[in-house]
């Protein structure tokens, strides 16, 4: 899967590699005009597993999340999620798989005139024949869930601040009780502690809800306390993966600043 080798396998931190995996990109390539991005690229993310994806700024780790979920277009490659080759899938079966993920972006990505729980309500009007009371009954149960105050499903988002912001873009990426949640760089502009509390409930809701995490990172304390595994972007394809251990231990200029330097010695690993 990956081009740099780990010095000596150890026991995979989840107890062993045979999961499902429910994303399975192969040969994935992506450009844009004459600029590759990624260039066959491979990554499978198994069932339940909190992967974290990490590499040096743009080296095209959200230009990965946005083509899994079919975002921008594949050069070449192949994207199979829950087994079913999305490149194949017709419109209503993509549409089907699409219900099953849910997707915090960046930036939150919520609509400014809506409040959270129209924000929350609108992937649940999109897809759910539902009456508008139930559509915001459900609305709220997911920013309950989120850990936001129940007065939070009336404002808007400019009365946020960043961290409910993200807890509110996270219970919109719930909102259909899907079973992947990709997570675009969740805990970017929050203070440590509110870092700490996102972490906290990204590993709460995997454990209640059997969720699998695909998260663009570059948080160095979110990858120690709740990542799996972390596959490092690199030279347009996964250059390796791992645990944050393993990833000390590999011999390559990037990988070994980026997981033996300053900040990340001052992590306590294992
Ligand atoms: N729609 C697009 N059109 C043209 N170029 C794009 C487009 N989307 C992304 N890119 C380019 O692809 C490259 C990778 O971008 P991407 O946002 O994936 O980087 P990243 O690894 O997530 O970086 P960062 O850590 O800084 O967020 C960048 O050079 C970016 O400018």
């Amino acid at each position: 899967m990956s081009d740099v080798a780990l010095p000596a396998p150890g026991p995979a931190a989840d107890g062993g590699d045979d999961r499902e995996a429910v994303i399975r990109a192969r040969g994935l390539t992506v450009g844009f005009g004459d600029k590759l991005i990624l260039e066959n690229l491979d990554l499978d993310v198994r069932r339940g597993e909190i992967l974290g994806v990490v590499g040096g700024s743009g080296t095209g780790k959200s230009v990965l999340l946005r083509t899994i979920i079919g975002l921008n277009r594949r050069r070449a490659g192949t994207v199979e999620v829950f087994g079913r080759d999305l490149g194949t899938a017709s419109a209503a079966e993509r549409s089907a798989i699409g219900q099953r993920w849910g997707v915090l972006f960046q930036q939150g990505a919520l609509f400014s005139s809506l409040t959270v729980a129209q924000n929350v309500g609108v992937p649940i009007r999109e897809h759910l024949d539902l009456p508008s009371a139930l559509v915001d009954d459900f609305a709220r149960l997911k920013i309950e869930l989120v850990g936001l105050p129940a007065d939070a499903a009336d404002k808007y988002p400019a009365e946020l601040s960043g961290g409910m912001i993200k807890r509110a873009s996270l219970a919109r990426a719930l909102a259909l009780d899907p079973e992947i949640v990709f997570l675009d760089e969740p805990t970017a502009g929050l203070d440590p502690i509110g870092a700490a509390d996102f972490d906290r409930l990204i590993l709460e809701l995997r454990a209640t809800l059997g969720l699998t995490v695909f998260m663009v990172t570059h948080d160095l304390d979110s990858l120690v306390e709740i990542t799996d595994r972390i596959a490092v972007l690199g030279n347009r394809k996964v250059l390796v993966d791992g645990t944050f251990a393993e990833l000390k231990r590999v011999d390559h200029p990037w990988v070994n600043a980026y997981f033996n330097g300053p900040r990340a010695e001052r992590l306590k690993i294992g």
